[in-house]
């Protein structure tokens, strides 16, 4: 009908409008566009068809790859369109909680259905879990695929010679020689978070996660971009870690539902008008910190001044790398590695602080161990900071974070997809190519098989004598292989500072059956926040 109209609207302009006459001339017969729609027409059913025909395929590949892995108890909470997914919109806590509970069931792994046709293999288990990280297999364009608009083509989602190039270039600014004067920075960005608590503490519980991605933030933004940002003295609601919560919770909002999984018809939804708003944000101020390290660098290099700087930073890295042969980093490249570390490098540590203060709040007796630990150290010091070789005397200190990286990984889940079989050598499976593999984290560290009461909250499972007839491969907090963590160390010295200086000068508690629920998110939250009590310390610090 609607094409008939076309015609004969061609056909009564050529008839009629005299002054088009030469142009109707060159236009197509009738005849010719007919044959023009009716190709059209046979083009887009055509694609329909293969595209139906790709997923249908996808989906009996993924039903033969993880057959090995049945899950009859699970598929009776599957739904043809939803497939899994229902499960994992019904509750965010309960998800976490199921991570951890299937695993008395299936001891190494499930598939998953994301829909319809999407199906993952979650492991959980070092027998499925290593094989996995040992190779350089790209991450899932899946997930992950969500996350490329906001960090490119950086190091997190990059893949093959890219990744590997970025990777070398980059690994010398986690050098521990580039690390040792980042100290001073933790310390004085802890230290300015410890002089606000002392004014806040009598109004109620504190927020932490809203002042620890303050304080992150602010050490990131020093360290390795050379910025003073104030970030944690000029307002508490930074625009910044505003649009990166907007950012992560559209993601999940964007895994649990299907019909926004094509890129068209999310950009037309609400919420992808929110999507491109809070990037725009987040971009905005990766631009900004780039524009203004080039303009002090400028500066530096006019006034002689680059060589008597405290330490190189990572910007200066970026911006001076060269790969073998002669060619440096893009502007696009650079834009997607600050966006990338600024993003990885301050939320995942606030997470982590966050959640070792809930821990060390709800188990006095091992905070009160932690401080002791940290007052045997700072009494003996003119000022209350820690050095590079004081992270070496704090044991205890240690065990009590890595126990609370494992009851609450910061980073839940990993995927990847193999462009090759993979095989699973102390099962005897091996997974044929173009799978979507998924590690989950917080299953491998409540895993039943692997740890004790994984519930409990237990410092001592990281005692020298556990940790060496532990399973290699139960405990990944920064993952591992060659895509693990690059920024393991900042992060874990950025959380003995925090933690020390916290403690030093205050006394952490939760009120009684305070509720925490879980956020299964790209980095671990808490759905109303974690609101700790912060009490100064009665007795008076020495010096
Ligand atoms: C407690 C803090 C942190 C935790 C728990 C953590 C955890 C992780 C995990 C699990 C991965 C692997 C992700 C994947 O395979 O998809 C990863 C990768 C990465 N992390 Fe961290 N991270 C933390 C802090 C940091 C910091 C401070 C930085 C930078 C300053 C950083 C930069 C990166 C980068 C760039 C990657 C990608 C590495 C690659 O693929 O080559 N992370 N992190």
């Amino acid at each position: 009908m609607g094409v008939n109209i076309i015609f004969d609207f061609l056909s009564s302009a050529q008839k009629n409008v005299s002054f088009l006459d030469d142009f109707a001339e060159k236009l197509p017969s009738v005849r010719t566009w007919q044959v023009i729609v009716v190709f059209i027409c046979s083009v887009i059913v055509i694609q329909a068809i293969a595209i139906v025909f790709k997923l249908f395929k996808m989906k009996k590949t993924s039903e033969m790859a993880f057959k090995p892995f049945a899950t009859p108890s699970l598929d009776i909470f599957k739904s043809p369109i939803l497939g899994h997914l229902g499960l994992l919109s019904v509750n965010k806590d309960e998800i976490m909680q199921m991570a951890g509970d299937i695993t008395h069931e299936f001891k190494y792994a499930l598939p998953l259905w994301l829909g319809p046709f999407q199906a993952a293999l979650i492991c959980h288990h070092p027998s499925t879990v290593q094989p996995i990280l040992a190779t350089t297999e790209p991450k899932d364009d899946f997930s992950y695929g969500m996350l490329k608009p906001w960090l490119g083509d950086g190091l997190l989602i990059s893949s093959g010679n890219k990744w590997s190039r970025n990777r070398k270039l980059l690994t010398p600014g986690f050098h521990f020689d580039i690390l040792r004067p980042y100290v001073k920075v933790f310390n004085e960005c802890a230290i300015t978070m410890t002089d606000k608590w002392s004014t806040m503490c009598d109004t109620g519980p504190l927020e932490m996660f809203q002042h620890i991605s303050l304080m992150t933030l602010d050490s990131l933004l020093k360290c390795i971009f050379s910025q003073e940002s104030h970030c944690q003295t000029d307002s508490d609601v930074n625009p910044y870690i505003k649009a990166v919560y907007t950012l992560t919770d559209l993601i999940m909002e964007r895994i649990n539902f299907p019909p926004y999984y094509s890129d068209t018809v999310y950009s037309l939804t609400y919420e992808g008008v929110k999507w491109r708003k809070a990037l725009n944000d987040v971009h905005n101020h990766s631009r900004r910190v780039i524009k203004e390290r080039k303009s002090a660098l400028k500066d530096e290099v006019e006034r002689g001044t680059v060589n008597k700087r405290k330490y190189i930073d990572f910007l200066d890295i970026l911006l001076a790398a060269k790969d073998e042969d002669g060619n440096g980093l893009t502007d696009k490249e650079i834009q997607d590695e600050v966006d990338t570390f600024m993003f990885e490098g301050h939320d995942t540590t606030a997470s982590g602080i966050s959640w070792c203060f809930y821990n060390l709040a709800r188990h006095p007796k091992y905070q009160q161990m932690c401080r002791d630990e940290v007052d045997q150290l700072l009494d003996k010091k003119e000022n209350d900071e820690l050095d590079w070789d004081d992270y070496a005397k704090l044991p205890f200190l240690t065990m009590c974070i890595k126990e609370s990286l494992r009851l609450h990984p910061t980073v839940p889940f990993v995927g990847r997809r193999n462009n090759k079989p993979l095989t699973f050598p102390e099962l005897g499976i091996t997974i044929p190519a173009g799978q979507f593999l998924g590690i989950s984290v917080i299953g491998l560290h409540h895993n039943v098989h692997l740890w004790e009461e994984p519930l409990v909250y237990n410092p001592y499972r990281f005692t020298t004598e556990n940790t060496k007839v532990r399973q290699n491969y139960s405990f990944l907090p920064f993952s591992a292989g060659p895509r693990n963590c690059i920024g393991q160390n900042f992060a874990m010295n950025e959380m003995k500072t925090a933690i020390a200086l916290v403690l030093r000068k205050f006394i952490l508690s939760v009120e009684d059956d305070y509720p925490v629920r879980r956020m299964y998110n790209v980095v671990l939250r808490a759905e109303e926040g974690l609101h700790i009590v912060v009490k100064p310390r009665e007795v008076k610090i020495q010096n």
